[in-house]
């Protein structure tokens, strides 16, 4: 089973859906402080809006310890969208927010001459190859909404993307794994991404 975090952070009925379509049972997390973490064999953090707000929900629901202590245990843990970004160690839309810091590098405004947000599908360069992309064609094509993106990152970078500039696109350090884009709202190729996050499990 995987628990999807709620924090108020908008769009989980779309991943819970496309999790559940690849036959993968699902729970919605309300509140981290009396969540059993033993109970989950992965952990979703989705996410559309601004990184502070997020952050700050993230705390007032007690979820910053909990997905630390899930982390610890080595099982999957996957965050989308903005829920990636609030993994890194400061975001920088609105004011400069701490974040859960448990990969390293920042988020910063897109620094492109295209038109922001990046918004539509957009083809990843596969930098280095990972179980993660089995069954994808050579260069995927996902969906993608954002004007932040990841900049310094110095954990491992297995995708990019290019939209006037060079954007992160999936990132991932043992058990930690964080993708731009929005695979529940890709298609055929979201679904057999998640598929293979749930080979992980
Ligand atoms: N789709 C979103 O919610 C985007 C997340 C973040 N605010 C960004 O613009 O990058």
């Amino acid at each position: 089973m995987i628990a999807i975090i709620d924090y108020g952070a908008g769009n989980l009925k779309s991943i819970q859906k496309a999790l559940e379509f690849v036959g993968e049972e699902t729970v919605i997390l309300e509140e981290g402080k009396n969540a059993d973490l033993d109970k989950y064999a992965g952990l979703v953090l989705p996410g559309v809006g601004a990184f502070p707000g997020a952050m700050k929900r993230l705390k007032e629901n007690n979820f910053v310890d909990f997905i630390e202590k899930f982390v610890v245990t080595g099982r999957p843990f996957l965050g989308v969208c903005l829920g990636m970004q609030l993994l890194f160690e400061w975001g920088f839309e609105d004011q400069k927010t701490a974040g859960l810091s448990l990969l390293k590098g920042n988020v910063i405004k897109m620094e492109t001459d295209y038109k922001i947000p990046h918004m539509g599908w957009n083809q990843l360069e596969i930098i280095k190859n990972d179980p993660l992309f089995n069954g994808l064609p050579e260069n995927p094509h996902f969906y993608f909404v954002h004007s932040y993106q990841l900049a310094e990152v110095t954990d491992e970078v297995l995708a990019t993307v290019g939209y006037g500039t060079t954007v992160p696109a999936v990132i991932k350090k043992d058990n930690v794994i964080a993708f731009q884009f929005h695979p529940e709202k890709s298609g055929d190729n979201g679904i057999k991404l998640l598929e293979n996050f749930r080979e992980l499990l």
